[in-house]
């Protein structure tokens, strides 16, 4: 972000840390913008509360209601603006430290199912984690599968002996990104004749085993000569189901065993699979319980003291992503504060214009960079690396010191079986009962955002996180790319979030006294998504049907009391549209974002509020569906060229079709009625109704485009239409308030 910043401090340079942290700067303009806006959204308020009319009360409250918690909600988000930071790491200076004594890692990496999750793609994350920059010796890569596939288990031998090749390719050429997938889908091949045969002879060795592994998902089955070959196949020798079986460990390298080497004789990292324990009577915690298994598991195989968390699509982009990691916890005056080390989580499929609203520019460059100056970013998930002894409950206290040599690195007593045996019993389904597991213990229960009340109870606990954003992502995975997965993600992640607001960790509650009360507003712009969604309905449907009926809900432009509502509005806009170009956004991409923001507020945020308030009263429960990491062929295409999937009816379809749809009848019935009407409603009046509804009806031309003039089968669904087309005779007919 091309913002003024301050050279790194003299000290710092002196004392040779591990890492640097500057100020962004540019924050005048901002507090000036700030400032002024704030003074606004009172006058706004003002205004509200000094004019209510004697005919339509009850919709000028709501319109007070709504700016109410619209200037709220506009507060909270300054929180994280205030103080930015960025991170700077000096990796030269680690390695003239420590050289290769660094510390032990392990990798969580996990998978749910392999309809969603294709094992070949699951596969290329875990190839890209075993080739990191870092002594093999020390990393300790295991998959998670939820879904207990034989496919994975299988895809995970394969990858095992293609690692034997890749990884010294990997080094030989220092190549980037170390995902086979990624890297031989550039376009770009060496020049060198020698490298380009290897290239060419590796690049073979991949495409075929990727063969091998789709088409045994295609069958569904894998060759029984294979299954001859390990003995992890016998587990699924009765047919398993995904939610009822027995434990699985197996340890498919082990980097203690002086065999495991590859194709030039260095030692390979150790390679787990496991999948938990299921039993349909036992509920499974979903991610977080997967993640408290491999905790465990982990413990009796290579105990490291750093974790790191990756979803099964986040290949790692920057093998370096390690070392950055241990500039931060080996520093040595902040390192014995810093509870875990997040990276920003970047999609490698978001189109140019940002159609899904997916581009996390701003949430990563403006948003965990403020968090970062408050006491640290949010933990997110996945690209994050976590001091094993920290994820598991401890207190900060001052003068805690981590055992960096902690790690099982030597053969002990106990043969490859004993260990698995003695994994496979943590990993049972009532392993956890009357323990603090997910509750004091591991990642937290009880939310589908897991990883966010983790992160909260740990910033309770009095550590610090720090948000590192390389020049070259550390992680790069895959968002949605049809508005259903959209809506479904971020409904997910609604229902989450707000379920911690609702319960004993709500940030203003649980963070009172542990936390600093900017920390609790900027945690709760995200747990107070879903109550966006009543007021954003509400303007977006009232002041076009008073625009309709005649009924005037903002100020005449003749009157100074329009100032604020424009000035508020204009400000906000162009800033938030300045606060994405700087990030790298397109100016349309803002503008789809501006979209996708309307929808997901009357849409995801809508449902997931209401979900969340009934698995809080006990009414449901609580449910947390994998995000699908491939979509259909036609699908996909109209992805490309950026055009709005629809397809199937959905509820949701019919909310936004018919808010649209309203909005176009109120902006062409409404002008007709007040000029036809006589001089005793000038639309003088209805000014800003016009403009806002305008502009509604401007966002609005995909969905328009979708209902009636598309023909390919990603169209809103006529019935859809016909619904929607309903409702807006029916709103019309009804009185307003
Ligand atoms: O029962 C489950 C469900 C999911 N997963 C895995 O968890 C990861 C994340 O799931 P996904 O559906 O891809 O989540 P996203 O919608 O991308 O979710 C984001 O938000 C989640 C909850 O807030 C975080 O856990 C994720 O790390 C973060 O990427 C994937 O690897 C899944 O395979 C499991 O292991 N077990
Ligand atoms: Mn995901």
């Amino acid at each position: 972000m091309p913002l003024v910043s301050n050279s790194i401090s003299l000290r710092e340079m002196e004392m040779e840390r591990l890492f640097a942290t500057e100020k962004v700067g540019g924050r005048a303009l901002y507090k000036l913008q700030a400032v002024t806006v704030f003074l606004g959204i009172c006058l706004v308020l003002c205004y509200r509360v000094t004019h209510i009319p004697a005919a339509g009360t009850a919709a000028w409250l709501g319109m007070l209601a709504a700016e109410l918690w619209f200037g709220f909600y506009w507060i909270l988000t300054q929180s994280v603006r205030w103080r930015p930071i960025r991170r700077h790491t000096f990796k030269d200076r680690l390695a003239a430290r420590y050289g290769e004594r660094l510390p032990c890692v392990d990798i969580f990496v996990c998978t749910a199912d392999p309809r969603l999750e294709p094992p070949s793609l699951v596969m290329a994350t875990v190839l890209s984690l075993m080739a990191y920059n870092y002594p093999p010796e020390k990393l300790n890569v295991y998959l998670s599968d939820d879904g207990c596939s034989i496919l994975n288990f299988y895809a995970l031998w394969e990858a095992a002996s293609f690692a034997k090749h890749w990884l010294p390719f990997c080094r030989r050429y220092n190549i980037e990104p170390r995902s086979p997938a990624a890297y031989f889908a550039q376009s770009d091949k060496p020049y060198d004749p020698q490298a380009l045969e290897e290239w060419s002879f590796v690049k073979g060795l991949y495409e075929e085993m990727t063969e091998r592994i789709d088409s045994s998902v295609r069958s569904d089955n894998v060759p029984e000569e294979i299954k001859a070959n390990h003995k992890g196949f016998s587990e699924w020798s009765t047919r398993l189901s995904s939610k009822d079986h027995q434990p699985i460990v197996q340890v498919v390298i082990d980097g203690k065993d002086r065999n495991a080497v590859d194709n030039e004789g260095n030692v390979l990292p150790t390679l787990v699979y496991m999948a938990r324990e299921k039993r349909p009577q036992y509920h499974h915690n979903f991610k977080a319980g997967a993640m408290n298994t491999l905790i465990r598991v982990s413990s009796v195989i290579s105990n490291s003291p750093i974790i790191l968390i990756v979803d099964c699509d986040m290949y790692s982009n920057n093998s370096d992503a390690i070392r950055d990691a241990m500039c931060f916890f080996l520093d040595q005056e902040m390192g014995h504060k810093i509870a875990f080390v997040q990276n920003p989580q970047n999609y490698n499929n978001v189109t140019k214009n940002n159609i899904y609203g997916n581009s996390s520019n701003v949430f990563n460059q403006v948003e965990l960079r403020g968090f970062d100056g408050l006491v640290g970013p949010l933990y997110i998930g996945t690209g994050c690396f976590h001091r094993r002894e920290i994820l598991c409950g401890r207190r900060f206290t001052n003068d805690y010191k981590e055992d960096w040599d902690r790690g099982i690195k030597e053969k002990g007593n106990l043969s490859i079986d004993q260990i698995e045996e003695k994994a496979k019993s943590l990993a049972t389904c009532i392993y956890e009962h009357n323990t603090q597991w997910g509750n004091e213990i591991g990642v937290t229960y009880g939310s589908a955002a897991e990883d966010i009340i983790t992160g909260l109870i740990i910033h309770c606990k009095g550590w610090i996180s720090v948000f590192n954003n390389p020049p070259r992502a550390a992680f790069t995975g895959v968002g949605p790319t049809t508005l259903a997965h959209t809506i479904q993600q971020h409904k997910k992640w609604c229902e989450g979030v707000f379920s911690i607001f609702l319960s004993k960790y709500c940030p203003f509650i649980f963070g009172n006294g542990n936390i600093s009360l900017q920390l609790q507003m900027a945690y709760s712009i995200y747990s107070l998504w879903a109550p966006n969604s009543l007021p954003t309905l509400y303007y977006l449907i009232i002041p076009s049907v008073g625009l309709l009926k005649g009924i005037p809900l903002f100020p005449e432009i003749t009157s100074l009391w329009i100032m604020p509502y424009i000035y508020v509005s204009v400000v906000t806009n162009i800033y938030s549209a300045y606060e994405a170009l700087l990030c790298g956004d397109t100016l349309k991409g803002w503008w789809n974002g501006q979209r996708m923001w309307m929808i997901r507020r009357i849409t995801s945020y809508l449902y997931g509020g209401i979900d969340a308030v009934r698995n809080t009263l006990g009414l449901s429960k609580m449910g947390c569906p994998v995000s699908p990491k491939v979509s259909g062929e036609g699908e996909s295409k109209r992805y490309e060229q950026e055009i709005m999937e629809f397809g199937s009816s959905s509820p949701e379809y019919v909310i936004i079709a018919t808010i649209a749809l309203l909005n176009l009848v109120c902006l062409v019935g409404g002008p007709c009625r007040i000029l036809t009407s006589g001089g005793d409603m000038p639309l003088t009046g209805f000014f800003l109704h016009v403009v806002l509804c305008g502009l509604l009806v401007a966002i609005n031309i995909p969905i328009y485009e979708a209902m009636f003039l598309r023909k390919d089968r990603g169209r809103i669904p006529f019935s859809v239409t016909l619904i929607s087309i309903g409702f807006v005779m029916l709103s019309l007919f009804a009185p307003l308030l």
